[in-house]
């Protein structure tokens, strides 16, 4: 806007500008008495909405309700948005704010109503350090309700996941995942600037601030000829969520965090990738896979694991092939690929950057030497 030069109007022209800014002050800021009118509107229209009446949770704990019922005068239940294994969480309108939030009931055990309230304090620890601009879900309040804990969130779009499942799996364009793993990083990097380990990292506790997508039509047709769509978000904006599992890296905590496929070989036992990239259940064979993708655990890695650790490693390496379960173990890790190999092309001229940091720790120099000794391992010990 270009600033007005008050000498150079005529007196007429001062009065009116003068006269149009007094009146767009005064109606920006409500006098005190309104906003004591409005507040007591606000506390008998809330009044209005009781609670229904008590019903018994159902037998897992969960709280047991209807659409359109009130949770306390304040809130009221729009939808169901998810569940986990700590409650439910309800699409909400906030009479008080007036806005949408999201309200996560815990389940009235014991070990859930305490681990929520761990989850409060994070939360407020998150939001008190980053004035509003983490990518880190917002609490806006929290509260005890026919004992149940729940926490009211801002309401964001859904999760990373549930976008990859409705493309049928198939990769978010680089330029998306770039954005994504930038955002996720910093939030790692905020979290650990404050002691806190989230230690459930994954596409299903990453969310997409905004709802809304494009539908493109996608390069494969179906075998009736039909146009395939797909789906991307309009903004890559995300926001991490389930704070719940949250763990404090100067304290003991469970020996093994994090979900199975995503975990990462410092928790001896990642890929923001549809598919899970290690399909196993089992300890030792889930680490020769990642040797086989990524090459040799590195040896400080080896040096760091602890008692429980131990019994898969001989000599500071990896006692694989010889302590396999069995050939079909052998095999399947054996049909995993490098993993520049698996790097698709389409990724074009960043290829090679993208390759070094999904490689982190481990060297890329010596890792394909490595496969081609363990290739003759292998074959002797399939062959006896
Ligand atoms: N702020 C939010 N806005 C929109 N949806 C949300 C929000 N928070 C959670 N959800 C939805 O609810 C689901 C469950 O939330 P959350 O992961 O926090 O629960 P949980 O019981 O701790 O889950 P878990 O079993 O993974 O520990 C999420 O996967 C997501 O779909």
């Amino acid at each position: 806007m270009v600033p007005i030069d008050s000498s150079r109007l005529t007196m007429e022209q001062q009065r009116n500008t003068k006269r149009r800014r007094l009146a767009w002050d005064v109606a920006a800021s409500p006098t005190e008495q309104q906003q004591q009118q409005e507040g007591k509107v606000r506390k008998i229209e809330l009044s209005r909405h009781n609670s229904p009446p008590k019903r018994e949770d159902d037998r897992e704990g969960h709280y047991m309700y209807s659409l359109g019922d009130n949770l306390t005068p304040r809130y009221k239940i729009l939808s169901k948005m998810g569940e986990g294994t700590f409650g439910r969480v309800l699409e909400c309108w906030d009479r008080q704010t007036r806005e949408y939030v999201a309200i996560k009931v815990v389940r009235s055990i014991r070990k859930y109503r305490d681990a929520a309230m761990i989850e409060v304090d994070v939360l407020e620890q998150l939001a008190k350090n980053s004035k509003g601009r983490s990518h880190c879900v917002q609490i806006r309040n929290w509260f005890d309700y026919r004992n149940h804990i729940c926490i009211v969130f801002e309401k964001l779009g859904p999760s990373l996941f549930d976008f990859l499942k409705r493309n049928k799996y198939s990769p978010f364009p680089v330029d998306l995942v770039r954005e994504i793993g930038r955002q996720l990083l910093e939030s790692v990097a905020y979290m650990h600037s404050l002691h806190l380990i989230h230690t459930d990292l994954k596409p299903e506790n990453i969310l997409l601030v905004s709802s809304d997508y494009l539908k493109l039509p996608g390069y494969k047709r179906s075998s009736q000829g039909e146009i395939s769509y797909r789906f991307l978000p309009k903004s890559s904006e995300i926001k991490l969520i389930d704070f719940g599992s949250t763990a404090y890296d100067n304290q003991n905590h469970s020996s093994i965090v994090s979900t199975r496929h995503y975990r990462a070989p410092e928790d001896l036992d990642g890929a923001t990738h549809g598919e899970a990239l290690f399909q196993t259940h089992e300890n030792l064979e889930h680490l020769a896979m990642m040797e086989r993708v990524l090459g040799p655990i590195p040896e400080h890695m080896i040096r760091r694991a602890n008692r429980g650790a131990e019994k898969y490693f001989r000599r500071s390496r990896l006692n694989w092939p010889e302590g396999a379960v069995s050939r079909e173990s052998i095999r399947a890790v054996r049909k995993l690929d490098r993993l520049k190999n698996m790097i698709s092309v389409t990724v074009g001229g960043s290829r090679s950057s993208f390759v070094d940091l999904l490689q982190g720790p481990y060297d890329t120099a010596t890792a394909d030497e490595h496969q081609s000794s363990l290739d003759a391992v292998d074959k002797r010990r399939m062959k006896t």
